[in-house]
């Protein structure tokens, strides 16, 4: 059964509560869809928005959606886990494995990936009649996004905290873009959450795995490069920015 513990104020939910607020991303009346990927960061996205659920007087109701990509991953542990925890879990089977790996062959499957999956949880979302959805992206992921957008695209540029897609009629929510992964992999321990290996043929051999090893080569000199970053994003020199040429 999912408790609050005092210590969770100044471990995460301080973070998590601030982006919420700053963002306005959960109003009384919600209904929040969580994308469940099996794995850490999304459970742990779970876990947060239920305590705040059950121990914040904002009123919104809350669902978990998984995409199967069709990489025959067990999902029991996530199963049982929300039925415990009386969060209803929707599984939708899709052939996005397949396309991307037998149909296209890829070259670089991760960004096609990311796309049809989105959509599929966007859609599954809305016609579950889910007005946000929830992503777990942690800090680090926001600076490994805006290393990758730098170095392989030539961008400056994150993903943002909370998107509003008029036209679908749905917000993309991510609450804890202020929580390191440091911090997500101990509450994962600490409460003991389900986290399904990822049976996808090319997880860990990523271009964010290697911006994860190229940050933490430059953590070694600069140390507080984590934080720096994270304010950097929200202080924006725009007056020396140069014209825009796309
Ligand atoms: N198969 C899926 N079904 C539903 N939602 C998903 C799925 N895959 C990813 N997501 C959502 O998109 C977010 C970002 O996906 P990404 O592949 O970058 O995962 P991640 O950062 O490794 O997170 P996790 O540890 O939860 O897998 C996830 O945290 C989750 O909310």
């Amino acid at each position: 059964m999912i408790l609050f513990k005092k210590y969770y104020n100044r471990m995460f939910l301080n973070d998590v509560r601030r982006i919420i607020e700053e963002y306005n991303m959960i109003e009384d009346g919600d209904r929040v869809a969580v994308g469940l990927s099996g794995g850490k960061d999304s459970i742990t996205l779970l876990f947060i928005l239920k305590l705040l659920q059950k121990y914040s007087n904002k009123n919104f109701e809350l669902c978990g959606i998984n995409i199967d990509l069709g990489f025959d991953m067990d999902m029991t542990l996530l199963e049982n886990y929300c039925r415990e925890n009386e969060i209803e879990l929707i599984i939708e089977k899709t052939n996005i494995g397949e396309v991307i790996f037998e149909d296209r062959k890829e070259k670089n499957p991760c960004s096609l990936c990311s796309k049809l999956r989105k959509g599929a949880l966007y859609r599954v979302a809305i016609a579950n009649g889910y007005n946000k959805v929830a992503l777990g992206h942690s800090s680090d992921d926001a600076i490994e996004t805006f290393f990758m957008n730098m170095l392989c695209v030539g961008k400056l540029g994150t993903f943002h905290p909370c998107i509003k897609f008029e036209e679908k009629g749905i917000t993309v929510i991510r609450p804890m873009v202020y929580v390191k992964e440091k911090t997500i992999k101990s509450i994962v321990e600490m409460e003991q959450l389900p986290v399904i290996e990822s049976n996808c043929p090319v997880a860990g051999k990523t271009k964010r795995q290697e911006m994860k090893e190229l940050l933490a080569d430059m953590e070694e000199v600069y140390k507080d490069l984590h934080d720096k970053i994270i304010t950097a994003l929200q202080n924006i020199d725009t007056e020396k920015m140069w014209k825009q040429k796309r």
